[in-house]
């Protein structure tokens, strides 16, 4: 029985590497300069698909893979139906932070009940925060470069994920809340985790003594 895993690009798949060396698995190419989205390893029964990093919760859910690595964030915006998410990663370290342009009272707005325009790739999140605390927001979709909604009128703040904070700086902006601390966890589909039982209890132990401290 073929082990499907899926994986996003970038940070969460060179992180995932040595999480997949400790299970023994090593991928035959490398994605980022690879086209294909199916990629072998050296173990004939362990494939990877390389899916959008939002997109892995759906494709565990509905078990086009039996397991998947994702963000937090992009978990609590997906809801986690199906998905069984035993172990965190503690990879793609980072924070969910409301930030605004430099200047901008944030403080003052919110105690004076001002409705704030509010930019953001992740509307549950931010509309729970924000219902959280008795703050009244418009809540603007975006798919990404957040950081430019508050520079050009669109937005009052934004919320969005920090880690060196670069990113704000660069532009301008601060950061006034924080909303949540962010790794990676691993999920796994519910119904494969009993059909592939022997396949997958490995995995995930070898995952999870390979955490990095
Ligand atoms: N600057 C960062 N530092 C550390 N971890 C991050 C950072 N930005 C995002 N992450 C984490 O890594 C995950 C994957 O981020 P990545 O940038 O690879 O995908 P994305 O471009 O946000 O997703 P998509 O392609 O679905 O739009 C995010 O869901 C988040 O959990
Ligand atoms: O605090 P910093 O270290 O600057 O990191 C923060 C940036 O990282 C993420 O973007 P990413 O690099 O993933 O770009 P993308 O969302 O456009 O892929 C996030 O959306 C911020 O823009």
């Amino acid at each position: 029985m073929t082990l499907t895993i899926a994986l996003s690009k970038g940070r969460i798949f060179d992180e995932t590497l040595p999480l997949l060396a400790a299970a023994g698995i090593v991928p035959a190419e490398n994605p980022e300069s690879s086209r294909k989205l199916i990629i072998g390893t050296n173990r004939e029964d362990v494939q990877l698909v390389i899916v959008r990093a939002s997109d892995v919760p759906t494709y565990v859910q509905y078990g086009a893979a039996d397991l998947g690595i994702a963000g937090r964030d992009v978990l609590i915006e997906h809801g986690g139906a199906g998905l069984y998410q035993p172990i965190d990663l503690n990879i793609a370290k980072c924070r969910m932070m409301v930030a605004v342009k430099k200047g901008f009272d944030y403080h003052a707005a919110v105690t004076q009940g001002a409705r704030l325009k509010v930019a953001t790739k992740y509307p549950q999140i931010a509309r729970e925060h924000f219902a959280a605390k008795g703050v009244h927001v418009d809540i603007i979709k975006l798919y990404g470069s957040m950081e430019l909604a508050p520079l050009v009128g669109l937005a009052d703040a934004i919320v969005d994920l920090v880690s060196t904070g670069g990113t704000l700086k660069a532009n301008n902006l601060e950061a006034v809340e924080h909303i949540a601390d962010i790794s990676s966890r691993l999920v796994v589909n519910q119904a494969a985790l009993k059909l592939k039982y022997d396949t997958i209890q490995p995995v995930l132990d070898a995952f999870a003594s390979a955490v990095p401290a």
